[in-house]
């Protein structure tokens, strides 16, 4: 059998962030202002820091105005909030980013329930998470929206398809769930606990893994044929980044699979920009 095709999230990246360079271009020049997003970072983790500059570089490409906020680690839970409060208030910024992880004596539930839902870019507060489960229309989660994009964009149908979804995290395995529902297609979700994970996974015509395991998923888990998204951020022995999918043996099985680095990952940056723009279009 063939290798699988790859899916391309770094150009599909590039081709949002050109079309919502000409939106954001015709947008401002009616509005009068840019798009704004702020971005709050606290303390100095290396990855932390290198996604921060990268947003604040996409936002300058496409003409986003933004602002990066940095805090030290020792940050007072109620200083954090103080800063959302003002940064809610401001006119100027139609996004709001806090970049997690952030430092144990802070509480990410309490800070991302405090950004107005209008604001949240991030699609994690609970009135937008609420809405999307209940088929209202909201922000959406960047790296769920970027997977679903991935696949239209690359042709691949969904409606009638069997999705089984490793992960249950707040921020990818539910949503993207009930983004492949929506669409149509039916929906099985595991996770690290499942028994038997082969049995759902080999039902599986698009596999979405986000379970934050390194190389979890290998070629038995997979069907023949099937569409393999990879979520996964690991970092190997080596200290090099790769996914929850075995990538090389799993490409012989699939028709399509996203490649780590180069998949998900610019396609969630990518969407970051797209929330902000639908977030300065809604508050005009
Ligand atoms: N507030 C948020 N915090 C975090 C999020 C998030 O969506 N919102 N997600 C991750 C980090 N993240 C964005 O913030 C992110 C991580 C990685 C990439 C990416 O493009 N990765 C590249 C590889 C980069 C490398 O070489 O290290 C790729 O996959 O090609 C984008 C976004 C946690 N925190």
């Amino acid at each position: 059998m063939k290798r699988g095709n790859l899916i391309d999230g770094k150009g599909i990246a590039g081709q949002i962030k050109d079309e919502l360079k000409d939106e954001i271009q015709a947008w401002s020049a009616e509005s009068g202002r840019r798009p704004g997003l702020a971005v709050i970072l606290v303390g100095e983790d290396p990855a932390s820091r290198t996604y921060v500059r990268g947003k604040v570089q996409d936002c300058e490409q496409v003409g986003i105005y933004s602002r990066l906020i940095r805090k030290p680690d020792t940050i007072e839970e109620e200083e954090l909030l103080f800063e959302i409060h003002r940064l809610n208030e401001d006119p100027a910024m139609d996004g709001i980013l806090v970049q997690l992880p952030l430092p144990d004596h802070i509480s990410s539930d309490r800070i991302i329930s405090e950004i107005r839902p209008e604001k949240d870019v991030d699609g994690f507060h609970p009135i937008n998470a609420g809405r999307l489960s209940t088929g209202l229309k909201s922000l959406l989660p960047c790296t769920p929206h970027g997977i679903l994009q991935m696949l239209k964009r690359t042709g691949i149908s969904i409606a009638g398809k069997h999705a089984v979804v490793v992960g249950r995290s707040n921020i990818v395995g539910k949503p993207v769930s009930l983004l492949l529902q929506k669409e149509d297609a039916t929906v099985t979700m595991c996770h690290s606990r499942t028994q038997d994970l082969a049995h759902y996974t080999q039902q599986a015509d698009i596999l979405v893994a986000a379970v934050g395991r390194l190389q979890f998923i290998t070629a038995e888990h997979v069907k023949p044929g099937a569409v393999v998204i990879d979520v996964g951020m690991n970092r190997t022995p080596e200290g090099k980044l790769a996914g929850d999918v075995d990538f090389e043996s799993v490409r012989e099985q699939a028709s399509f699979i996203t490649p780590v680095p180069g998949g998900v990952g610019p396609m969630t940056r990518a969407m970051l920009l797209y929330n902000t723009v639908q977030s300065a279009k809604e508050r005009g």
